[in-house]
C-alpha cells in the first residue's frame, strides 16, 4: 500500500528549478532510498514531505503530496504533519539536556505530563532504538556526554517518542564510524515493521543493504524508481548505470 503520493512535484529556490515533475509513490512499511550526487535533490525531496522547506523564505514548490490520500500542503496542519512524520538529521543533533528529557521533550510538548506515561514512552522509545540497555542508568546524564553513534540513537528514539507513522532520515550514517553505522542499519532494519523509512544516502553499498526501494535522483529529475535488487542489478537507464558503476557522481 501507498503511503505518500508525490504527483506533478516542481521546487524553485527562487528561480533555481530544483525538482523536476517528481511523481513517485513510497510505500508503507517499506524502507525507500534516494540516491542521486550531490546537488541532485534528494534532501530538498525528503525536507518536503514533512514540509521542512516551509522555513525557506524563496522556496516554492506546485504539485502534490499525499499522505494517506490527504494533501499535506493544504489538508494537514503542519504541526500534526511533523508528529506523523518524524525526522532524523545528517549530524546526531541532541538538545542539551538529559536523555529522558530529549525523549520526554516531544510527548510534553504534546500535553503528556504524568510522570508514568512518560517513564514508559521514554523507556519504549529507547528499547525500540536500541540503545536502552547502554543508557538505562543514566537517563538522567547529558544526552552530550553520549558518543555520536549512541547520540544518532538518541535522536531516532526522540523521533519515535511522538508515535510516527513516518521516518526521514538524511544521512544518518554520515558522520558515524562502521561499528555505529552497522548498527542504525541493523535498527532501521527492525523500525520498519512499524514504520515508513524514507533514507537519503551517499552510500550506494547501504542503500542496498537496508531498502527495499531505491530511487535515484539527477539533476532534480528522478530518474528511476524500482526495486533495489533490480535497480541495482539490471539498472534501466544508462544514467543509473553510470552511477551505480561509479562511472560519475
Ligand atoms: N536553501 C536553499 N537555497 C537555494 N538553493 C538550495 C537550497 N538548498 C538546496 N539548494 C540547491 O538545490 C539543489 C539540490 O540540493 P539538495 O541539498 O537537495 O541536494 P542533495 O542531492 O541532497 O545533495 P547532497 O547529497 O550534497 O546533500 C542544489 O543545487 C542546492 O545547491
Amino acid at each position: 500500500m501507498d503511503k505518500i503520493k508525490i504527483y506533478n512535484m516542481d521546487l524553485y529556490y527562487g528561480k533555481f528549478h530544483a525538482l523536476k515533475g517528481i511523481n513517485m509513490n513510497i510505500e508503507e512499511k517499506c524502507i525507500t532510498s534516494f540516491i542521486g550526487p550531490s546537488g541532485s535533490g534528494k534532501s530538498t525531496l525528503l525536507k518536503t514531505l514533512n514540509r521542512m522547506n516551509d522555513l525557506i523564505d524563496d522556496c516554492s514548490i506546485t504539485g502534490n503530496i499525499f499522505l494517506d490520500g490527504l494533501d499535506i500542503y493544504k489538508h494537514i496542519d503542519v504541526n500534526q504533519l511533523r508528529k506523523r512524520v518524524g525526522m532524523v538529521f545528517q549530524k546526531p543533533n541532541p538538545f542539551p539536556m538529559s536523555i529522558y528529557d530529549n525523549i520526554a521533550f516531544g510527548p510534553r510538548t504534546h500535553g503528556i505530563k504524568n510522570k508514568a506515561i512518560l517513564d514508559d514512552i521514554v523507556e519504549k522509545s529507547l528499547k525500540d532504538s536500541a540503545i536502552w540497555d547502554e543508557v538505562k542508568d543514566r537517563l538522567k546524564k547529558s544526552a552530550l556526554s553520549l558518543s555520536g553513534g549512541q547520540q544518532q540513537r538518541i535522536c531516532i528514539a526522540r523521533a519515535l517518542a511522538v508515535n510516527p507513522e513516518v521516518l526521514l532520515m538524511d544521512e544518518p550514517t554520515s558522520a558515524l564510524d562502521p561499528i555505529s553505522t552497522a548498527k542504525i542499519e541493523d535498527l532501521v532494519q527492525e523500525l520498519k515493521e512499524s514504520y515508513t523509512i524514507v533514507i537519503v544516502t551517499h552510500n550506494m553499498q547501504q542503500a542496498a543493504r537496508v531498502s527495499d526501494k531505491t530511487a535515484f535522483f539527477l539533476s532534480g529529475e528522478l530518474i528511476e524508481y524500482n526495486d533495489t535488487e533490480t535497480l541495482f542489478s539490471i539498472p534501466e537507464d544508462k544514467r543509473t548505470e553510470d552511477y551505480i558503476t561509479g562511472r560519475f557522481g
